[in-house]
């Protein structure tokens, strides 16, 4: 841990710190009386002159959504949104070194080396700043103890949402889930019914299908598969459920628990985030 961290940390220290920019107007304190979310209000920004990006977390099992609500927030607050998975992804397309390593390793639904998955962190990082970028929302990471550690020990993280949702529809909806093999969009075919069970509340969540134009050009992730799909859920709640209570402890978690599909979800969300009327101003300043 320590050789990583030595190893690590002057590039992505200053990667991370230097990603600090202007952009707070719309820091928001966070709701935690919103009826879906709970948690205490965690700090927003640190910075004295409250002149930072935001640096958010998001938290779940796979399927959840954290990609479908990150890149959300990204239209909205310009923060970008960063997936590890979409990074593993993009090294496996490249069929570079270190593809069949990965490939093996993803398609079993196991994690990836911290070293790797911190050398594709630091690349999008860096490629990310010299485009002028700042703050983030990551996504998929940190997704073990050990990566959170590391990441307490080059910048401050402001906020950690942790989405939450059955296990049987995260099942379904990972197993309808598809991608525009031309233009990169996540779509949905899943259509979720499910009944209120054994204290579980019912769902109703619609397909998210896709538009003409990419309708015959769905693909289906390789590890997206039911054995892996039940595999990625086990080494989620054995790696990576620990990481919710890491950031309990530092007053930094909020709980929100999806209610269902993306239309009913995304209003929430946004009013646990406090930055509901953020979105109405924004909505009304494009009118
Ligand atoms: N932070 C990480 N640490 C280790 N492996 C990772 C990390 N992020 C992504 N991966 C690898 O990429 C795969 C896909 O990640 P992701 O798209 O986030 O999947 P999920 O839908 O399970 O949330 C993971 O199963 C894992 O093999």
């Amino acid at each position: 841990m320590a050789a990583l961290t030595r190893l690590l940390k002057p590039q992505f220290s200053s990667l991370l710190t230097r990603s600090l920019s202007t952009y707070t107007s719309a820091a928001p304190e966070i709701d935690s009386q919103s009826s879906n979310s709970t948690g205490p209000p965690p700090p927003i920004t640190d910075d004295p002159k409250g002149s930072r990006s935001f640096q958010w977390v998001f938290l779940g099992c796979p399927g959840v959504g954290k990609g479908t609500y990150a890149s959300r927030l990204f239209d909205l607050l310009g923060v970008p949104h960063i997936a590890t998975g979409d990074l593993v992804r993009e090294e496996l397309s490249s069929s570079g070194p270190l593809s069949p390593q990965l490939e093996e390793v993803v398609n079993q639904g196991k994690l990836v080396s911290d070293e790797i998955i911190f050398n594709l962190l630091s690349k999008r990082l860096e490629a990310g700043e010299s485009r002028g970028e700042s703050g983030f929302i990551l996504d998929g990471f940190p997704r073990t103890i050990r990566q959170a550690e590391i990441l307490d020990e080059v910048t401050e993280i402001d906020l950690v949402v942790n989405l939450k949702l059955r296990e049987d529809v995260l099942i379904e909806k990972c197993l309808g889930r598809r991608v525009c093999s031309q233009c990169g969009k996540g779509f949905n075919v899943a259509s979720i019914d499910a009944k209120a069970e054994n204290g579980l509340p019912g769902m109703n969540m619609p397909p998210l299908l896709p538009p003409p134009h990419c309708a015959s050009k769905l693909v289906t992730r390789a590890d997206d598969t039911e054995p892996v799909v039940i595999e990625r859920l086990r080494v989620y709640k054995e790696k990576s459920q620990p990481v919710e209570g890491y950031y309990r402890k530092q007053g930094k978690l909020l709980e929100f628990d999806l209610p269902g599909g993306i239309p009913e979800s995304w209003p929430k969300l946004l009013e646990a985030l406090n930055l509901e009327d953020y979105h109405h101003h924004t909505n009304s300043a494009a009118a």
